[in-house]
């Protein structure tokens, strides 16, 4: 278990996390999200004690980092999966780890097959691809079989069997009953992983929430709807004081959970559906309908591309469906 407490860290005029409190809790998976500069980084330095908090505190099973023996057995992580020698090869980049946390040697070999790296340990770290660091990095975490797993970015740079990888082994160290605390950006990856989540916004907590319930409470309910019979449908509709939506790919949206009303109405009037789903919008939405007020970097691409309003509302709308 990690514990956060009124945890504050200041850099100068910029307050880079403020006065954060929660607890990541064992056998689940707690995804810790926040816009850029949010201040994930931080919080996660100071939990290994890299970093002094300005004020409060944060604890890992009752302990401050620094008061545990071998901490490589209490809490794993990857944090910067560049910070590795590299001049090193995988496997002995490994065993000094092992060697100073008493560790065993074959504990190494072991890690190193969970991860895939066997047929390259001997090979030296600066030759590695991005993808293999971070396998090297999440092998340095799982070194000594802690119960706490912490990872900033794990998926970072891995390929979509090493992305499927990491989801699942993080699934089964969460169903081993550890403690699993993970940072992305990408929230697809995100919505497959996480069971709880931890947000956050210019170093303020803006939620600490089961998935379920922060995409419940951030974002809306609708209802899309794909008739041949699309002008009759609006009339019945509007008839009946129903608000619709169309969308440029021709389909229907109806706010709310409306969808047994709006069937009963078109069978009614023997209009022919070709489609009726409830939808609930993703990860991603409510993540930015959260995180909105709180972002500092605000890119401006659309102008840059110059790209058709209509043909970014589509894809907006495509990629919100996917968690209905
Ligand atoms: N050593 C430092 N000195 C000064 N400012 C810092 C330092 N480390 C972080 N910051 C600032 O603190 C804020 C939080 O940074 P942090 O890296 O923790 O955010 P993050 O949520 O991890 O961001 P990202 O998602 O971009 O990795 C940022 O404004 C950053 O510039």
């Amino acid at each position: 278990m990690i514990e956060l407490e009124g945890l504050t860290k200041r850099y100068g005029e910029k307050l880079a996390v403020d006065d954060l409190t929660f607890t990541v809790r064992p056998g689940v998976i707690t995804g810790f999200l926040g816009p850029n500069g949010a201040g994930k980084s931080t919080t996660m330095r100071m939990v290994l004690g890299l970093d002094h908090p300005t004020a409060g505190d944060v604890r890992i099973d009752g302990m401050h980092y620094d008061q545990l023996k071998d901490p490589l057995t209490r809490i794993g992580a990857l944090l910067d999966a560049g910070a590795v020698h590299g001049g090193r090869s995988a496997f002995n980049h490994l065993l000094c780890l092992a060697q100073s946390n008493g560790i065993p040697a074959p504990r190494v070999h072991e890690v190193l097959d969970t991860v895939g790296l066997t047929a390259v340990a001997h090979k030296k770290a600066k030759g590695f691809s991005l993808g293999m660091g971070q396998r090297l990095g999440i092998a340095a975490a799982l070194l000594g079989d802690p119960d706490i797993l912490m990872f900033d970015e794990p998926a970072n740079g891995l390929d979509p069997e090493g992305i499927h990888w990491i989801r699942t082994l993080m699934k089964s160290l969460a169903a081993q009953g550890r403690t699993v605390f993970v940072s992305s950006h990408v929230m697809s990856e995100m919505a497959l992983t996480a069971d709880h989540l931890v947000v956050i916004g210019q170093g303020r907590l803006l939620a600490d929430t089961s998935m379920a319930d922060f995409i419940r409470q951030n974002s809306r309910t609708y209802v899309r709807i794909r008739t041949p019979q699309r002008e009759r449908l609006l009339d019945v509709l509007h008839e009946d004081g129903i608000t619709v939506v169309e969308c440029g790919s021709g389909a229907l949206e109806v706010e709310g959970e409306k969808a047994e009303l709006i069937g009963e109405l078109a069978a009614g009037h023997q209009i022919v559906l070709h489609e009726l789903s409830p939808r609930q919008a993703s990860l991603e939405e409510a993540f930015m309908r959260l995180t909105a007020p709180a972002v500092e970097y605000h890119a401006h691409s659309d102008a840059a591309v110059g790209r058709p309003r209509q043909a970014a509302r589509a894809g907006w709308g495509a990629d919100r469906g996917k968690a209905g």
